[in-house]
Formats: C-alpha cells, structure tokens, sequence
C-alpha cells in the first residue's frame, strides 16, 4: 500500500482516476449497439424485462406471413419449431469480445439450431429472438402483389364500397405482416450461407469485420436472398429472368449512425456484379450497349468518395470496377448520336484510330486543336459497373446534351443513401429524375439513412407504384412480377447512438459559446472533480453558416499554441472551397495533421472519422434528425467515449426542446435516470410549434442569418467575436485614423504635383 497517497492531499493524488476511454484509442471490440447481457435478463423489474414482455406478446401475435412474401424458406417452419431457446444472449460489453464464428453462433443457443448439409438455421422462434435482443424490427411496407391483384381485380364502385361498409362497418386498418429471416450472427455464415464470392470474403475479413452490426444482422440475410447456397444453385436462373439471383424486394432501412449501413449495401450489390461480370452474362432486357448497373447517389461529394473508396477496398482482385461521378464524366453511350450529330468529326477520330503517334500528327493535321483533343478524352464513358454521384453532378451529366434527362437502361440496382435527405425539398427533384431515368424493368432499389421521415416512406411507395405504372404503359413486353418494399429498422427511430454523451450547455451569449469553446479547448477541469469526460481532439465544430465557419476559424486559428503545432492544427472545411482545397483538409484531418476541423452541416451526414473524440455543436442545428447525424460522427461502429456538447443562447431558447427531447431519448437508451436533459429542463422549454419547425429547417436560426434581413443590433449580437464594445471602438478609431492618414498624404501630394487648382477646397475664408 502507498501510504504517501493515503495521506496525501496534494491534487496529484487525485490524479489516479482511471483514464477515459475515446474512440481514438483503438479498435472497438463490439460494433453491435443492442443486446442484453444474461444478468439483466433475468431481473424483470428492470425497464429492460417490461419491453421484452410486450414484444413477446407482439411476436405471439405475429401475423402468418403470406406465402409469396417468405423469402426465407420453408425449412425453419416444419422442423424444430418451438425449440427451447439459448439463454446466453448477445450483449453489450461483457460477451462482446467474442470474435470467432463460433462463440458468436454459441451465444445464440449452442445445439438448437438445426443442421441441413452445411448451412446451420437457427428455428423461427430463435431468429425472432435474436431479432428481437437486437431491436430489430422487419416489416412488409407495401406488397405490391396485392396492389396489382386489385388492379386485376378492378375496382369497386364507389357507391358499392359504401353499402358494404354500412354493412359490415370500415375496414379493418391492415397490419403490417413482421419478417424474422435467419438472423447473420458472424460474417463467415456470408460465404457459408450465401456463398458470396471468395474475393469480396477475404476482403471483408482483410477490413477486419467479423462481428456484423445490427444493421447487417438483418439486412445482409434480406439482400443476399431468401435462399441459401444449397437451394440457391436450384433457382438461379429459373424465374423471371431480369433479377437472376440476391436482392428481390425493395428496401427502407433506418439504421444508427455508424452501424455499417454502407457495407449491407454494397455486399449484395458487389456480390451479384461479380457473380454476373464472371459467368459474362451480360446479356440485359432492355439494355444495349455499356454503362453502370449500379448507381449509388449521396447527398455531398465527401460522403460520395467515402462509398467509391469502401467500394473500391471490397472489390479489390476482383474485375468489378468502381468510378467516382466527376465533371466530364459521361454515363451513357452516345456514340450513336454523336455519329449523326458530328458525323465529321467521327469520321476523322476513326482515320487517326490506328496507332497513337500517328493519330496524334493527324489531328494536328486535320486542324484539331489541344482543346478538342482534351475535351474528347475527358468525355470518356463510364465503363465501371457502379458509379458513385451526388444528385447534381448525375443529373448534369444527363441533361448535358439535349435538356431532357437521358434513361439508363443498363442500371438495375439504385441506392440513396441519406434517403431523407435526398428526397427533401432541396434535392427531391433531382434525385427523382434519376430514379425515373432508371428504366430497367427489374430495377430494384434501397433507402438508407438513420433517420426516417413517414413521408419518405409515403414518397418512396408513390414513387415506385408511378415508375411502375408508367413502365407497363410504355413496355412492349410483359413485365416481370413487381417485389414488396420492405422496412427493417434498428433501435428507436430518428434517435441518436446511445454509446455517446451528451452536454447541453447554456451560453447566454455568443461571446459567452466562445468562452466555453475556448474552455472545450484548454481543458482546465481536473477529472476527480468534475466527472463528465472532457472533449479531447480530434474533434468537429458544427456552425450554422458558411460565414460563420469563417470567422470561428479566424478568432481561433491562433489558440493552439505553436509548440503543439499551431494554426495548422485548425481548419475549416465548407461547400464555398474549391475541390481541391475540400480534398486536402479532409486528407489532412483523416491523417491526424488537422486536430479540430470547423464546419457546417456539409459534414453532418455519412462521412466517416473512425476516431472522432468528439462533436461541438456551437450553433444549434436545425432540427432533430440534424442532431442525430452530427452527434452521429463521434461513437462510430461501438466505439465507446465520444462526447457531444451543445452549446446554446438566449436566441436558442425557442428551439433547443428537440434537441434535448433527442438527448433524454438517448439517455434513456444509456439506462441514465437523468443526464444533461434534465426533466425541470425540458418541462421549462417551450415546445416550437410545427410552423416554427418547419421555418427552423429551412432557415436556420433567423438572427445568425447572413445578409440584410438582420438588424445592426442583432447582428452585433450574433457575431462570432471576443472584443468588447470599448475594443471594437478603440480599433475603428485607429482604422479612420490611419485612413485619414492616408487620405490627406495623398491630398497633399497631388497638390504638390499639380500645384493645386481653383477648383479645390482651400477652407472657409474667416
Ligand atoms: N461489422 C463491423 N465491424 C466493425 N466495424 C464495422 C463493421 N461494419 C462497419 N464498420 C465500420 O463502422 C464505421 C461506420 O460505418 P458506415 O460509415 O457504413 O456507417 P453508417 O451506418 O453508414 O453511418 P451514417 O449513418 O453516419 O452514414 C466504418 O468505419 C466501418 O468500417
């Protein structure tokens, strides 16, 4: 024993607290968000036991599924039903370690599941469980089966229904039928059960992913396809003909942040075009020529070379090609037209074909200028099977060249990835347009975000019933059989990760969020007194504007000190800088060169800093799902010790309740009785009303508003600013004087050139 440190009461001893966990400090050991370790379940009067006995009563109630809608296989209903389930659960923490395929299927109920060859099935009742520890619910959001049946079946006239509804009184609303497909409890069952390329296996494994995340739980087993390896080989081919094998549904997934939604998406994407550039079966109703048969749209051009980067790593050693969307760029095939529109200029690109050198000395003879040349190497085609674009930058690409979006005929999978995003107002039209150029008849197509609107839902079924309906009107062969769209959600929805903490702080005032955000910065507080962990770089800052990003980057560019690395330390990335710029200080901050990294919400969504300590909202955002996403950049795959701290005034004050309600629902998730939402808090916050919600989206905060909207009062209020008044008028003073200065030399010196004129000001005469 150390009795200096018994008897000490010097601050150093108190110093020995044990050292805070940040997602910086290394690899997480357990991706998964969910799950229940076996003490907590066996103590019922947790909140934990309460849920878990409604769901059971919920599962009991399980609609029977429809026979087209199961995917997944007759085998787990006849045999081992009602099999006594495993009581090692999967959970958070304390089993979390286990990596190996086998431990991972053990906790699942070693024993219980049934063998058929080589694949393993867990039973109905045990893939529902595991569903259930780990908060996912699947549902058939529309089977459009039935809709066309009733097509078929025409409709009943009006004055018909309403007779039978006197009779037999409104119809019941209908419930919406649950899935519980074989849960995918380690990425080794991906080339067992699935039988996914080798290729795209070894690289998964090379990424070091062996525990799937919820997310991939579920999602993996939806998209792989309903059938395994074994029955698998029987059915490819069979069938329609347009989709030969996987993905046969459409998707809505709502995930955490940083649950590995972009891997679920890309595996069974990048396993079908493996599967299909292999066997060269590149045969395609509908479809002539080349061009990409995936499309992946993402709402920023950071978030766009993230997917194109992941894609690129998984499909390493393998011929499917990935290609960023980039000015130029053309998509489809127009060589047809271009030979009737320049048919010249054609002809005299195929005389100077034959050897480099010479085709080079032909244009220069035939008069073709470098300009020409350039623009024509540039117009190359995309030729690698999945691009990756914003909305705009697809778009236009598409319209180049006559106004009218030009069909992609060759795309038979599409993902929107930030779907609530990309088919808000501010891209709705855009990401529309690309959807409905996507005219092959099998196209099948997934949403993905970690927060979900009902009327994206709404929107993405119009959508595909509008597609539909102006796809049989226009198609001169009957059309294959149109696929349900199916919702797998994670955890609560529009909620943010629960491995996070959060702080709300009060500023009262801009200078007062500067203060606190110098304090984020110089960290003075000793851990054993205050008890919340501090923020630590590498870290975000979150501002309202593009300006205000400026000047937050102005005032504290100088507040590292120069033996910590200075200003370079600090940057400031927005939509305003040239790509170039965006490139290098996204490289520079990845790479740990950039220790706080000053932004606006062009960073919110998607983009992936595996060891972010940290999120500094030092504007408030906009609204509830903003929240979710920004806080979502820290405790990405499980990592545990990010923290994000909001900092708010007086002008705030109207808005900040959905914040904090975002706040108390995640603390809840945590187990905490009560954090930083404290309930005094949110009972005393007004409740913005819808109409002051809706504002708030679209605008933002109105006084930290650039422009002339904003008084001179309030703008001196919003500035982003330590200086007192006194010190801002001293430093006027001194520029008019200088100015002053300036002006009467100049005055004086023209004089003396020109000797002076009649004309000018001499003074009042006495
Ligand atoms: N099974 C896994 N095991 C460990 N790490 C994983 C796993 N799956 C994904 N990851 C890692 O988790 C991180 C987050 O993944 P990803 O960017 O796909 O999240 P996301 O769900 O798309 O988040 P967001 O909603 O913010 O876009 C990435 O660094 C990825 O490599």
């Amino acid at each position: 024993m150390d009795v200096f440190k018994l008897l000490t009461r010097s601050a150093k001893a108190s110093h020995t607290t044990p050292r805070q966990t940040l997602p910086s400090s290394g690899e997480a050991s357990n991706p998964q968000l969910f799950g229940y370790t076996a003490e907590q379940e066996g103590q019922p009067n947790l909140q934990l036991g309460r849920k878990r006995k409604r769901e059971e009563d919920s599962v009991k109630e399980a609609i029977t599924i429809p026979k087209e809608l199961d995917f997944f296989g007759e085998a787990f209903h006849h045999k081992n039903d009602g099999a006594q389930v495993g009581k090692n659960q999967g959970s958070r923490g304390a089993n979390g370690n286990s990596q190996d395929g086998e431990s991972t299927q053990d906790k699942y109920g070693a024993g219980k599941r049934m063998v058929e060859g080589l694949v393993e099935r867990l039973s109905e009742d045990e893939c529902k469980r595991v569903l259930r520890i780990h908060k996912l619910k699947i549902t058939v959001l529309e089977d459009f089966h039935t809709e066309k049946e009733k097509d078929l079946i025409g409709k009943k006239s009006k004055k018909r229904k309403k007779t039978e509804e006197k009779l037999q009184g409104p119809p019941a609303k209908k419930a919406k039928s649950q899935l519980y497909p074989q849960p995918l409890t380690a990425f080794e069952q991906l080339r067992s059960r699935y039988a996914i390329s080798k290729r795209l296996a070894e690289n998964l494994e090379a990424q070091g992913y062996t525990v799937p995340t919820e997310v991939q739980l579920g999602g993996l087993p939806l998209l792989l396809g309903a059938r395994d390896a074994q029955v698998g080989d029987q059915q490819n081919g069979e069938g329609n003909g347009y989709g030969k094998q996987g993905q046969d549904l459409d998707l809505l997934a709502v995930a955490p942040t940083g649950s590995g939604k972009t891997v679920t998406f890309l595996v069974p994407v990048l396993n079908a075009l493996i599967g299909e550039i292999k066997s060269s079966t590149r045969e395609m109703d509908g479809a002539t020529g080349i061009g990409p048969r995936a499309i992946i749209i993402a709402p920023t051009k950071e978030l766009a070379a993230q997917i194109a980067n992941e894609s690129r790593k998984l499909t390493l050693g393998t011929t499917v090609k990935t290609a960023l969307m980039k000015k130029g760029m053309e998509v489809v095939d127009r060589s047809g037209e271009e030979m009737t529109n320049n048919h010249a200029e054609d002809e005299r690109r195929n005389d100077t074909s034959e050897e480099d050198d010479h085709s080079v000395n032909e244009l220069k003879a035939t008069g073709s200028t470098r300009k020409e040349r350039r623009k024509r190497k540039q117009a190359e085609i995309v030729k690698a099977a999945i691009l990756v674009a914003t909305p705009l930058a697809l778009l236009n690409v598409l319209k180049k060249h006559s106004g009218e979006t030009t069909p992609l005929p060759t795309v038979r999978y599409l993902i929107l990835d930030e779907a609530d995003v990309l088919l808000d107002p501010l891209f709705r039209d855009q990401t529309l347009s690309i959807w409905n150029a996507c005219t092959h008849p099998s196209l099948r197509v997934s949403l993905w975000s970690a927060t979900m609107g009902s009327n994206i839902e709404e929107l993405a079924i119009s959508t595909i019933n509008n597609r539909w309906h102006s796809l049989v009107s226009s198609y001169p062969v009957p059309l294959p059989p149109r696929v349900p769209l199916i919702r797998l959600v994670v955890g609560l929805k529009d909620s943010a990760i629960p491995n996070v903490t959060h702080k709300l702080v009060y500023a009262a005032t801009e200078q007062g969020k500067l203060l606190a955000l110098r304090q984020l910065l110089h960290p003075t507080s000793m851990p054993s007194i205050d008890t919340t962990p501090t923020l630590r770089p590498p870290f975000l800052i979150f501002t309202q504007t593009i300006p205000r990003a400026m000047a937050l980057h102005s005032e504290l560019l100088y507040d590292i000190p120069p033996e910590a690395g200075g200003s370079a330390r600090i940057a400031v990335l927005h939509a305003g800088l040239p790509s170039m710029a965006r490139d290098s200080v996204m490289t520079r901050f990845r790479r740990g060169e950039v220790w706080v990294l000053i932004t606006t919400d062009l960073l919110a969504r998607g983009v992936d800093f595996r060891g972010l300590n940290g999120v500094v909202n030092y504007d408030v955002p906009n609204s509830a799902a903003a929240y979710v996403h920004r806080v979502g950049r820290t405790g990405r795959a499980g990592r545990e010790g990010g923290v994000a701290v909001t900092l708010y005034t007086t002008e705030d004050i109207p808005y900040i309740k959905n914040v904090a309600n975002v706040i108390r629902a995640s603390e809840k998730l945590q187990g905490k009785a009560e954090g930083d939402a404290k309930k005094w808090l949110l009972d005393a916050l007004p409740t913005p009303s819808k109409r002051d919600r809706q504002k708030l989206k679209q605008r933002g905060v109105e006084a930290r508003r650039p422009g002339k909207a904003a008084d001179a009062k309030t703008k001196a209020r919003t500035r982003i600013s330590t200086k007192s008044g006194w010190e801002k008028r001293m430093e006027n003073n001194r520029r008019g004087a200088i100015a002053g200065s300036r002006m009467r030399k100049k005055v004086n010196e023209e004089g003396v050139k020109g000797g002076g004129s009649e004309s000018e000001f001499e003074g009042f005469a006495d």
